[in-house]
């Protein structure tokens, strides 16, 4: 599972690919040698084809400005030889470019060394950052140039960025120009989009062949804008031999998983769901999700809430069939979940001894795949080990808050360590976890993870989780596989939400809204 791209093609990460490998630091060196050492392809065509590809994005900048003076500030790495080469091409170009380099440039060496001293030779203007002397001069020259590139660090960051790398970093941000940065923001640490100690705010990153962790996750993301990645020329062979665990959920992905609707079909062709939800007060999680999941193709469902939120539900989800929770402890709630399909619990059922008796029962004894989220997954943290006695697939759906419930971890821990605290809890327990946030991360046992790009802000709002587990639920109920029912819903419920930001804002849009917006994501991806 991989994605590669034409030579020179841009992807825009909004337009999305196939599924797509992110990797760390480390692996994009394995990447970077396997081309170079396996492929035979020599590392200075890789800078070669990564300073062009930088080019060609920095020209669709230029266009609309008249002063087209470029300040290239590179470090002493390859990074900075990325660096070297774009100069070279804009000299070649004709347009007025000025190299700055920063560190002690007698470490430049290997490829960077080879376009550097090319760059000597054609007497390019080359300006030395040696220590804070040189800042002051470094300050005002900025201000004459058009648009800054950051080739100052790149894969190879290992340390706080301090001393004069420092200062030229708090310049170049405070120079209100139009920065972009070459493969990742300088500072950011591509393993994990940690700022170590000050990063160049970009206003546009052009990353090298796959993204890497910290052009995606906060606030590596923040840092480095809107996100290109360019091939550069390493051999489709050598990326798909890389089988990172960690891969970006895209907009081609989605469209393969979503279930095509045959002419010789019925409801029961598109499964039944039935969704455990809603205690007096939370009626509306109930409907939400249950609104959700028929508007995400569901063939039937049936929603059991408590007795006296009956009449709500009938009034507000006619398209449903709703059930006295209490009839089914009565009876005996597996006759009732015996012919379903999938089976969602937590969202607004409180912290009931009824509850808590429900959801053991359910976790028990299921057969179909479970979805827990919300208070599902409250009273789970209570008893976690009940997990183990699972026969089915299961999804959890916990928001950082929830998380920390579950391990015992503050959120702060589990924030800091978004991937690795979904993936061992996956690995531990047999489940998928959808760890919610800006960035949503979905793990499965295996230790693969997947994170989501799409949402935003105005998301975080009461319901709207809600809204995602009737998603999970109504494409589990199709007969989607769990991961990619998972990964699917993610991305939908983050498309949906930031369509419902652009025509409500991030202030006013509310659960309700990302469900009216379900129809367009969704045939607006199936058409495509
Ligand atoms: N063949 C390759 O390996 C290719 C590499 N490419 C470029 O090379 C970059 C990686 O190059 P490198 O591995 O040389 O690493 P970098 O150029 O990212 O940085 C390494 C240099 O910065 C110094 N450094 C690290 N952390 C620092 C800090 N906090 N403060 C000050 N100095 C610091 C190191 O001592 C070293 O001199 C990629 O990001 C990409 O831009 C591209 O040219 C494509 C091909
Ligand atoms: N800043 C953000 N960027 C992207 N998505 C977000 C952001 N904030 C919240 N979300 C998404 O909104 C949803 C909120 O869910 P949750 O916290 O369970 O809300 P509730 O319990 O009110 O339903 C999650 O899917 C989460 O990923
Ligand atoms: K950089």
């Amino acid at each position: 599972m991989s994605y590669t791209v034409d030579f020179g093609k841009i992807i825009h990460i909004a337009k999305g690919g196939d599924i797509m490998q992110i990797l760390k630091n480390e692996e994009m060196r394995k990447l970077d040698e396997l081309a170079i050492h396996t492929y035979k392809i020599p590392g200075i065509i890789l800078m070669e084809n990564a300073g062009i590809s930088v080019v060609e994005e920095i020209e669709k900048c230029l266009i609309a400005k008249e002063n087209k003076k470029i300040a290239i500030i590179c470090g002493v790495g390859n990074n900075g030889g990325d660096g070297f080469v774009i100069a070279r091409h804009f000299l070649n170009k004709g347009i007025e470019v000025t190299t700055y380099i920063v560190g002690d440039f007698s470490n430049i060496k290997g490829d960077a060394k080879i376009n550097f001293d090319i760059l000597e030779k054609i007497k390019a203007p080359i300006v030395k950052l040696m220590d804070s002397k040189d800042i002051e001069e470094f300050e005002k020259d900025l201000s004459q140039h058009s648009i800054l590139i950051d080739a100052l660090l790149g894969t190879g960051l290992q340390r706080t960025v301090e001393g004069i790398m420092k200062e030229v970093i708090i310049k170049m941000n405070l120079s209100g120009k139009e920065i972009i940065a070459v493969d990742i923001p300088s500072g950011v640490n591509g393993n994990d989009g940690k700022v170590q100690g000050i990063a160049v705010k970009a206003t546009k990153t052009v990353t090298f062949q796959l993204p890497k962790i910290g052009n995606i996750l906060f606030p590596g993301s923040y840092y480095g804008g809107e996100l290109s990645i360019k091939n550069i020329g390493i051999p489709k062979k050598a990326v798909d031999s890389m089988q990172s665990k960690v891969h970006l959920i895209t907009e081609n992905m989605v469209q393969s998983i979503l279930p095509k609707r045959y002419a010789d079909t019925h409801k029961g062709s598109y499964g039944r769901a039935f969704i455990i939800a809603g205690s007096i007060g939370m009626s509306g999680a109930a409907i939400l999700a249950s609104k959700t999941a028929l508007k995400c193709g569901t063939g039937l469902l049936r929603t059991a809430v408590p007795n006296s939120l009956i009449p709500i539900l009938e009034n507000q989800l006619i398209e449903g069939i709703t059930l006295p929770l209490e009839e089914m402890l009565e009876k005996g709630i597996l006759d009732y979940i015996k012919e379903e399909n999938v089976i969602a619990i937590g969202p607004g059922c409180g912290r009931s001894q009824q509850f808590e008796e429900i959801l053991h029962t359910v976790v028990r004894n299921a057969t179909v795949p479970l979805v827990i989220d919300a208070d599902g997954l409250n009273m789970l943290a209570n008893n976690i080990s009940l997990l183990k006695d699972l026969k089915v697939p299961c999804i959890i759906t916990p928001h950082p808050g929830e998380m920390s419930r579950l391990t015992g971890l503050s959120i702060q821990e589990v924030n800091d360590h978004r991937l690795d605290i979904a993936r061992n809890f996956s690995e531990k327990w047999g489940v998928i976890t959808l760890l919610k946030g800006a960035r949503t991360v979905i793990a499965n046992p295996q230790g693969e993870v997947f994170i989501n790009r799409t949402g935003n802000p105005g998301m975080a709002t009461a319901g709207s989780g809600d809204v995602l587990t009737g998603m999970i639920t109504g494409l589990l109920s199709q007969g989607v596989e769990p991961l990619k029912a998972t990964m699917a819903a993610a991305y939908l419920h983050g498309t949906a939400g930031d369509r419902a930001a652009i025509r409500l804002g991030e202030y006013s849009m509310m659960a309700g809204d990302i469900i009216y917006e379900i129809p367009t994501v969704i045939q607006e991806i199936m058409k495509k």
